[in-house]
């Protein structure tokens, strides 16, 4: 059986656990593909490094492109990360009729257009599982089983390592810093943690899953993004108190005339009793509801070397059937076309803890604020006294153009000494 040739580009955190599961799992790949699977070449940025993985030296290049170029190689596995070089090693290996499997979520929310045409003319294949939600399986089902039905939203946590962050916060009152610094050891945080903790990936992640959800090309500049660097330990306490807790969520939906659509990453208090708040350290979970389907749940592991690694593999494995059979994976679909609304017009809910003094009249002008602005208060609690004293208001859903002129007004009103905090809150209308 004459085997397919895989060039691997990067051997880091995913690529030394790619190369680990083709060597041990080979005999079970061989028989899934049709044919084995051999490691024609990898790619790293220095030759002499110590690595995770023993990696024969006769397959160690610092020459990606002459590797991509190779005519024997069949498959090429991008693990490199970033916009480039692996835009043009992608864009290479495609042109020249090669497939390609990807974990990149940068490059395919920043410039996906030129990777999916290339695969078009190039008449490859390009595979990308790993990209969102690690090990989850998640694009296909949206590429694939859920092809014939209508999907109105897609709502989850698509970042590991804030997952953790968040949730040592949460649970055992870690410092921020710390919580990061863990994750980074554990292989969940990107090359630059600034991605994750501002909320980069998690948008990345975010744009592909809409554009698979509403057959359109979304971009990742088009995600409305905040991260959660401005979160404080006083803020989780403060969730906790009111039996809620925190999570970076990104949520994609359908305005309701179905003409357009919302893509969004923030932090948001979820309650306690929600499922999403039951996901703890770097795993992901992301809720699908379609029309006919109903809602869909997927959880589990969505960072880390190996479960990335899995997505990759079974990417690697449905590229190397297709190219035995002469056969390709579903293109990219843009029918829709659909527009991404602004996110003034997103309707949601907000908490908002003020500084105020407590004296007679206080409560009526804020309330007057809000009622100015069109929002509706869902509760109002009082803390403290005399100096000390702060409201915590709820409130009903709002379009975010509201809410946010209801905070600028609030900052501005001579009772109110700070706006301590201000967050959305999702999950429980
Ligand atoms: N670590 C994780 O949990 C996940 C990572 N991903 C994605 O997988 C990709 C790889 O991530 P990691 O393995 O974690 O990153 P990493 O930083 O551990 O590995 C990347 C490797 O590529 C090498 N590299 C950089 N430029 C190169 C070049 N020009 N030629 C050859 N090698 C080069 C680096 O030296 C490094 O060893 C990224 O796109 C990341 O976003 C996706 C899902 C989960
Ligand atoms: N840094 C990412 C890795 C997976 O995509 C995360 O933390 O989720
Ligand atoms: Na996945």
């Amino acid at each position: 059986m004459k085997p397919l040739k895989v060039a691997l580009l990067g051997c880091g955190v995913v690529g030394s656990q790619v190369i680990r599961l083709m060597h041990e799992q080979a005999g079970d790949l061989t028989a899934r593909v049709g044919a084995p699977l051999e490691l024609a070449g990898v790619a790293v940025r220095r030759l002499g490094r110590k690595r995770d993985i023993e990696v024969d030296p006769a397959l160690l290049t610092t020459d990606a492109e002459a590797l991509v170029a190779r005519d024997d190689v069949d498959i090429v596995i991008e693990v490199i990360g970033g916009i480039e070089p692996a835009r043009s090693l992608i864009v290479s290996a495609l042109s020249r009729g090669k497939s390609v499997v990807t974990a990149n979520k940068a490059l395919l929310a920043e410039d996906g257009a030129t990777l999916h045409e290339a695969a078009r003319t190039g008449r490859g294949d390009l595979y990308f599982e790993a990209s969102v939600a690690g090990a989850i399986p998640l694009l296909r089902p949206l590429r694939e089983s859920l092809a014939g039905d209508h999907v109105k939203r897609v709502l989850g946590i698509v970042n590991g390592t804030t997952n953790y962050i968040l949730d040592k916060m949460d649970s055992t009152g870690a410092s921020f810093t710390d919580a990061l610094e863990e994750a980074q050891t554990l292989g969940y945080a990107e090359a630059d943690p600034t991605a994750d903790v501002e909320g980069f990936d998690a948008a990345a992640k975010a744009a592909i899953l809409a554009g698979l959800a509403f057959h359109s090309r979304v971009r990742a500049e088009e995600v409305h993004r905040e991260g959660i660097t401005d979160i404080t330990a006083t803020d989780v306490a403060s969730a906790k108190a009111m039996g809620n807790v925190i999570k970076l969520l990104a949520i994609c939906a359908r305005s309701d005339d179905g003409r357009s659509f919302g893509v969004r990453v923030h932090p948001a208090m979820i309650p306690r009793s929600h499922p999403l708040a039951g996901v703890r350290e770097a795993y992901n979970a992301v809720f699908v509801e379609a029309e006919s389907a109903g809602q869909l749940m997927f959880y589990g592991k969505g960072a880390g070397g190996a479960p990335t690694a899995s997505a990759v593999l079974g990417d690697l494995v449905a590229v190397g059937r297709n190219r035995l059979a002469g056969t390709r994976g579903p293109e990219e679909s843009t029918y829709a076309s659909l527009a991404v609304h602004p996110m003034g017009e997103t309707v949601t809910r907000c908490h908002v803890a003020l500084d105020v003094a407590d004296k007679p009249g206080v409560l009526a002008q804020v309330a007057e604020l809000f009622a100015k602005h069109d929002v509706s208060i869902q509760t109002v609690r009082q803390e403290g006294h005399g100096d000390d004293a702060q409201l915590v208001i709820v409130t009903h859903r709002a379009t975010d153009a509201a809410l946010s002129a209801t905070m600028e007004g609030l900052r501005e009103l001579d009772i109110v000494r700070a706006v301590a905090s201000v967050m959305r809150v999702e999950g429980d209308e």
